[in-house]
């Protein structure tokens, strides 16, 4: 089976693409390869760890554009100029409009810090702080025009312990998203996970041994 052509687009330190880029460079045989790292802010920790891994990275500064749809377009001559036919949003922290999305349904993951619906948005780990929440999580979700509104690929729970403050709770979900987030990009690669025509999330494989690896939280601390 041909592997698919993976671009991750990032605005920050892209600890989310480094365990993307770790699980496909750890399996010659793995469905996907990462061919394109593309960042919307210049500078960022994240087009480091793509050149230390020997994968193209391009800056597509969202300032430089009159607006959002210019953005996009700019994106999408990127991604299609280099024949990408499924993209991860790694802590991309930009809205997408719907055109852009819509060419894409099926085909375009994010991460997100928060067992979605809740805490949608650029700050779910502050808002569940500030909520009282004792469980939290992590979501991979199939993106959408509507915000954080996408069908759910897989889920992971993360406690909040007594006297977390953002650091410490930040970095226990990111132990949770390093893990679901490769696990993800293997099954949809490899076509075990697709979305239907329905809008619905089908698991070809079977869901109870995809999610009971995946639910148990990380150790805590
Ligand atoms: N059309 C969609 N675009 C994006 C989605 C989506 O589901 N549909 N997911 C987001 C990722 N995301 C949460 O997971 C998210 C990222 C950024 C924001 C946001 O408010 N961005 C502001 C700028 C914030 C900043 O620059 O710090 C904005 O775009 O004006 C909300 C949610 C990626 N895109
Ligand atoms: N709403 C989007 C959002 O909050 N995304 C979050 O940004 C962080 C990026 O970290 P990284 O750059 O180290 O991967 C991740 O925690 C990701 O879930």
């Amino acid at each position: 089976m041909a592997k698919r052509d993976v671009a991750v687009l990032i605005s920050g330190s892209g600890s989310n693409l480094q365990a993307l880029i770790d699980a496909v460079a750890a399996d010659p045989d793995h469905p996907a390869r990462i061919r394109l790292v593309i960042s919307n802010k210049p500078g960022v920790y994240g087009l480091e760890r793509a050149a230390a891994a020997g994968i193209e990275a391009v800056v597509i500064d969202h300032k430089a554009f009159p607006d959002r749809a210019a953005f996009d377009a700019a994106l999408q001559a990127e991604l299609e100029a280099r024949g990408i036919d499924l993209v991860c949003l790694a802590g991309f922290m930009r809205i997408l409009t719907a055109p852009f999305v819509e060419a894409w349904t099926g085909r375009m993951l994010n991460i997100h810090p928060s067992i979605l619906p809740a805490f949608k948005g650029a700050r779910a780990i502050d808002d569940a702080l500030a909520a009282g929440v004792r469980i939290t999580g992590v979501s991979v979700h199939y993106v959408v025009p509507e915000m954080d509104a996408g069908p759910i690929v897989v889920q992971a729970a993360v406690p909040v312990l007594p006297g977390d403050d953002h650091d410490a709770l930040a970095k226990r979900i990111h132990a949770a998203e390093h893990r679901i987030y490769p696990a993800a990009l293997r099954w949809v690669a490899a076509g075990d996970v697709r979305l239907a025509e329905s809008g619905r999330v089908e698991h070809l494989t079977d869901p109870v041994a995809i999610n009971s690896v995946l639910i148990s939280p990380p150790a805590l601390g």
